[in-house]
């Protein structure tokens, strides 16, 4: 990997930087830099023609000093140990932020989720589940859904678990189906969130929403509901939307759940009727109102940054900006809503759901709605408040709020 666009790398400078102006201690700053576990599993999957496949995959346990490790699982050829820790200590900032009492923690397997079948899909959560077992538990750490993960692979997950238990757990993982103790709001939790945020920051900036336009890069089960919210919540209206097969554009705009039907229907977005194609890169390039970066990593570079013409950035993806783009944006004075705020809604409505399995009583997505929106209101104005306070940009802002929570709590604990 380029180490440039290495993403534990581009975390760890981040959080220098935020421990740098926090003024924190060598020692706190030496202990928040690093992953307090890890745990590296090979696991061999028997496949449908009876051949056995060996597969590598990860647990990454952050930090848990605000409570147990809480974060996504994620099935992906180019995954990598250094990715998944990034995406652990961002879960670590992400859960400070929306201050709910859990730390941070990822897991990702190396594989390609669209060539396995239903039955190989299912022996590999199975598999995962018996190897890193002994490490989970509802207060040690908490997985759920990520890249190419879904209620069912989570539903087999549990499963596994229980049955080693030899008892119910459904606290030990969250993005499950309903029936098993999901929580109602869930499945578009992450972009409900990051529309809340984006409605509070065009408030702040003064940017008018209604009858703006949006473009979504990652069309999936963040993207999609992004699309869907925006037009319903925000009034936005989609112009281009792109997955890892390609975009569509329309600038007359088009309908999000239609689109989203078209895809289910066809497994692609090309050839959705009243529409060009498009280049991920052009698609960065629109004239749009908000942008939703909803895929991947590093998506918004030093060489395609200058070409953004939006005046806000709402990052539902971990890490689609890297830092030298991160300059670029803020000097043409976009406002980017950093990912670790902007896509907190999924695991605070995670944790809606642990605490619902807790009680073993359930709420209404009434109920849901107006929590995370309490939550993720809450946390855009702590940071807008820091970033006006010390006049950084909002992810720097961000990182200031969190990190100094987690620090803190390793000082209560006498870690540091
Ligand atoms: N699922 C969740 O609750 C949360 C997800 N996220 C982040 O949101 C992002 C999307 O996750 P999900 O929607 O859950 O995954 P998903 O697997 O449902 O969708 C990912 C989408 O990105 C597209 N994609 C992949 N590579 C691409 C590329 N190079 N260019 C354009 N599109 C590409 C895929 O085709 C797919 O449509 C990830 O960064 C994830 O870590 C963040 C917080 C919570
Ligand atoms: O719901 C969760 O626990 C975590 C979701 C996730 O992986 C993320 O926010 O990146």
């Amino acid at each position: 990997m380029d180490e440039t666009f290495n993403p534990f790398r581009i975390a760890q400078q981040q959080l220098d930087h935020a421990a740098e102006r926090l003024g924190l201690d060598a020692a706190t700053h030496e202990l928040l830099r690093w992953p307090m576990r890890e745990i590296k599993v090979t696991l061999p999957v028997r496949m449908d023609d009876g051949s056995t496949k060996i597969f590598h995959a990860f647990r990454v346990q952050y930090n848990t000093a605000r409570g147990p490790a809480k974060g996504g699982i994620r099935w992906h050829p180019q995954e990598t140990i250094d990715t998944v820790r990034a995406l652990a200590a961002w879960m670590t900032w992400k859960t400070s932020v929306v201050d709910i009492p859990l730390g941070g923690g990822k897991g990702g397997v190396i594989c390609n989720p669209k060539e396995l079948s239903e039955a190989e899909k299912e022996r590999l959560a199975r598999a995962y589940i018996r190897a890193v077992a002994g490490s989970l538990g509802g207060s040690r750490d908490v997985p759920a859904p990520d890249v190419y993960t879904t209620p069912q692979i989570m539903a087999w997950m549990l499963d596994e678990y229980e049955t080693i238990r030899g008892e119910n757990h459904p606290g030990v993982i969250t993005g499950k189906p309903i029936p098993l103790g999901g929580s109602q709001g869930r499945s578009d939790a992450t972009a409900r969130g990051g529309i809340y945020v984006t409605r509070e920051a065009a408030a702040a900036y003064g940017i008018e929403l209604k009858g703006g336009t949006m473009a979504v890069m990652g069309f999936g089960n963040v993207g999609h509901h992004a699309a869907l919210l925006g037009e319903e919540i925000l009034g936005l209206k989609l112009v281009a939307a792109s997955d890892s097969k390609g975009g569509v554009v329309n600038p007359a705009g088009m309908d999000a759940r239609a689109l989203a039907d078209h895809k289910s229907r066809t497994g692609a977005l090309k050839g959705f009727p009243g529409t060009d194609a498009i280049t991920n890169d052009d698609l960065l390039g629109l004239d749009v109102t908000v942008l939703f970066p909803a895929a991947l990593e590093n998506a918004i570079t030093r060489d395609n940054a200058s070409r953004l013409r939006c005046p806000m950035v709402c990052e539902l993806a971990n890490g689609p900006t890297a830092p030298e783009a991160d300059a670029i944006l803020d000097a043409k004075g976009i406002v980017v809503l950093p990912d670790f705020l902007a896509n907190a809604g999924g695991v605070t409505v995670s944790y809606f759901e642990q605490v619902q399995n807790a009680y073993n009583f359930y709420w209404e997505l009434q109920e849901v709605h107006q929590r995370l929106d309490s939550k993720m209101t809450h946390a855009f104005r702590s940071v807008l408040e820091m970033s006006r306070r010390n006049q950084v940009p909002l992810r720097e802002a961000a990182y200031l709020v969190s990190v100094a929570r987690v620090a803190e709590a390793c000082r209560l604990r006498g870690w540091v």
